[in-house]
């Protein structure tokens, strides 16, 4: 599903954020990136949309290997990844509702599809009795699944999510977790960079380590420490 093939990735002269890395993730798979700040997983995330190119190496999606797609192609292959932020980039003055909507509008398409569609979505994401709310009348676990319901309302084959539960407590972030796992199970190949190391750890989910770059463990029911 998604596979980047001995990928270096240098910013500028000398910066090197990805060091020939190598990995492979299946249709239907749930992988936690981890690693310290500056590691290199927004880098992994950025190239996967395409935001960035490789200095060197390949990397494939949805069996569509990047370097081919022209740049008219880019916005269909960014809707086959739904993302999720840390800092949930909702818009204010729109409610749940209409946030979730506005996603299937920029995408054209109908607007009795968009009704059937937003309520169904709210309520898998169980803010069902939230829709009419606006974004700063919502908690920040529950501004995070109006995020995930629109990465997801287009039910995109892939949902990339960075630091979901960046700025969520502890108790708020298991339900987004739980969530993201529910989404999952339904066949989307779930991708989550993050520090969250007591979720990582609860989960026992794949889990890729990256350090400075490079790729040093690759666990299939992992921990984010080694001794896990
Ligand atoms: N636009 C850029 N120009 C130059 N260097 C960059 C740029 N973006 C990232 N880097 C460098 O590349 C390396 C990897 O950064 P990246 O943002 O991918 O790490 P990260 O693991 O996502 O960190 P964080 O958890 O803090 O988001 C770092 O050394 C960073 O300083």
């Amino acid at each position: 599903m998604i596979n980047f093939n001995n990928v270096t990735k240098v910013y500028g002269k000398d910066s090197v954020a990805l060091d020939h890395v190598d990995l492979g993730i299946d249709p239907g798979e749930f992988v936690f990136l981890v690693g310290a700040s500056g590691s290199g997983k927004s880098t992994m995330v950025r190239l996967i949309l395409k935001e960035l190119e490789p200095s060197a190496g390949s990397i494939t999606v949805n069996g569509v290997r990047l370097s081919g797609i022209p740049r008219r192609s880019v916005p269909r292959h960014r809707r086959s990844i739904g993302c999720v932020f840390q800092d949930f980039k909702l818009l204010p003055n729109k409610t749940a509702a209409e946030n979730v909507a506005y996603a299937m509008e920029v995408t054209g398409q109908k607007r009795r599809a968009i009704r059937v569609k937003v309520p169904q979505i709210l309520d898998l994401v169980g803010l069902g009795e939230q829709a009419e709310k606006y974004p700063d009348q919502l908690s920040g676990g529950e501004q995070q699944r109006v995020s995930i319901a629109r990465a997801f309302v287009g039910q995109p084959p892939i949902l990339i999510a960075d630091e979901p539960t960046g700025n969520l407590d502890p108790d708020t972030s298991v339900g987004i977790m739980q969530l993201l796992h529910r989404i999952n199970r339904i066949g989307t190949t779930v991708l989550v960079a993050t520090h969250d190391r007591e979720m990582v750890d609860v989960m026992r989910k794949r889990v890729v380590a990256l350090e400075d770059g490079r790729v040093v463990r690759d666990m299939v029911k992992g921990g984010y420490a080694n001794e896990v």
